[in-house]
């Protein structure tokens, strides 16, 4: 990715490894931007889901039609900044407009060196990516040839082994106390006098996770992802968060290291989203898997025993259920597309995961419950503390 320039032309071609080619137009920056090629279906959130630091290393194909109708605003930043690697649209809106609205798509995303392109049929995308799964990939707007491309995505790294969290973890710990700012945004607050102490473990974790951490009453110390027992524990955590994140849970180590390290720790409340989640499952001798193409999107129902969740979803990796100790494991949700596992809670002690998105950053607020769920049991020990 180089820096922000004008597009000399306005071609573009995006190349798998596979070998298929399909030509477009450029639009962002001009480069070539080389990973993994997915796609999301949800028909609102371009902004969060390009920022969403578990997009690192990919090429994100929008189902939705038409992007950067609404333009981009500093509110809906799920982090500082861009990190999906490369955008791949249908159609780009020629005007942004929205109350909200205070800057383009197209000169937001060329200012931070993401190149996409536009006017690919996408429909015809996502059949293939269904079908062979997701695939490396190249988007170029820079002329590079086509020959050239497929020789660098043949010889670019599989997701498969990529430690990404450590890539887009924060340097350093920094305290977090803010709820969402829109005026609009409607969902229970719950502010406690004495907030809950929570220490959130940074593998590439969204905004709006911390925000509604806070809305449920923690107030967050955020540590990067190389965080060790002792160093959460100097927090005096009533409770940890397991965060979301990018890469392959399994290359993860020393979250793993960690979360099998907070699993002794005696009563100690532990929640994990997405990433978090896997890393708590591969922690308690769970085994990951890639799926076909992974679920990104906003309506993938997920349920337990008489109820449903409508959720927001964003992974490329799964738990084997059958990889979990049943003595000690319960899975509590399942993805009731395909059946994976979507939730886990331990049996004796006031841990659970979630592999899906309860701040719905975007998406539907159904899933809501699991923070208040967390508050609850922090809740619970500091009632049992003070007896
Ligand atoms: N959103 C996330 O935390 C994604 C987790 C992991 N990188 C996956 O693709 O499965």
């Amino acid at each position: 990715m180089g820096d922000a320039v004008t597009a000399p032309s306005s071609a573009a071609l995006l190349v798998l490894a596979d070998g298929t080619l399909l030509r477009g137009e450029a639009f962002g920056a001009v480069g070539t931007a080389i990973g993994e090629v997915v796609f999301n279906t949800g028909m609102t959130g371009y902004q969060e889901v390009m920022t969403d630091p578990s997009y690192s290393g990919q090429l994100v194909t929008f189902t939705y039609p038409e992007l950067g109708n609404t333009g981009i605003n500093a509110s809906d930043q799920e982090a500082d900044h861009p990190h999906v690697r490369g955008v791949i649209a249908r159609q780009t809106s020629p005007v942004a407009s929205n109350w909200r609205s205070e800057g383009d798509l197209d000169g937001w995303l060329r200012s931070h060196g993401v190149v996409g392109i536009r006017g690919v049929d996408t429909r015809a995308l996502v059949r293939h990516l269904r079908e062979g799964g997701a695939i490396n990939g190249a988007i170029s707007s820079d002329g590079t040839s086509p020959e050239a491309l497929l020789d660098q995505v043949r010889a670019a790294p599989a997701m498969q082994g990529l430690d990404l969290a450590s890539v887009v973890t924060t340097s350093e710990p920094y305290q977090w106390d803010a709820t969402c700012s829109a005026d609009f945004d409607v969902r229970p607050q719950s502010l406690p006098d004495r907030p809950y102490r929570v220490v959130a473990v940074d593998y590439g974790i969204k905004r709006a996770i911390l925000e509604r951490l806070v809305a449920h009453g923690c107030s967050v110390t955020v540590l990067p992802a190389s965080a060790s027992l002792e160093q959460v524990l100097s927090h005096q955590p009533e409770g940890v968060f397991l965060s979301n994140g990018p890469g392959d849970p399994a290359a993860v180590t020393s979250g793993i290291a960690l979360a099998r390290d907070l699993l002794v720790q005696p009563d100690l409340p532990v929640f994990g989203i997405c990433l978090g989640h896997q890393i708590l499952a591969l922690a308690l001798g769970g085994r990951r898997f890639k799926l076909g193409y992974g679920h990104r999107g906003l309506n993938h129902p997920c349920g337990s025993p008489g109820q449903v969740e409508i959720t927001s979803q964003n992974h490329g990796f799964a738990i084997e259920a059958d990889s979990l100790p049943a003595d000690r494991v319960a899975i509590t949700h399942h993805n009731l597309n395909d059946g994976t596992v979507a939730a886990l809670a331990l049996r004796d002690q006031p841990v659970f995961g979630v592999q899906y998105h309860p701040e719905a950053s975007p998406g539907p607020h159904d899933a809501d419950h699991h923070f208040a769920r967390f508050v609850a049991l922090m809740a619970e020990r500091r009632a049992r503390d003070a007896r």
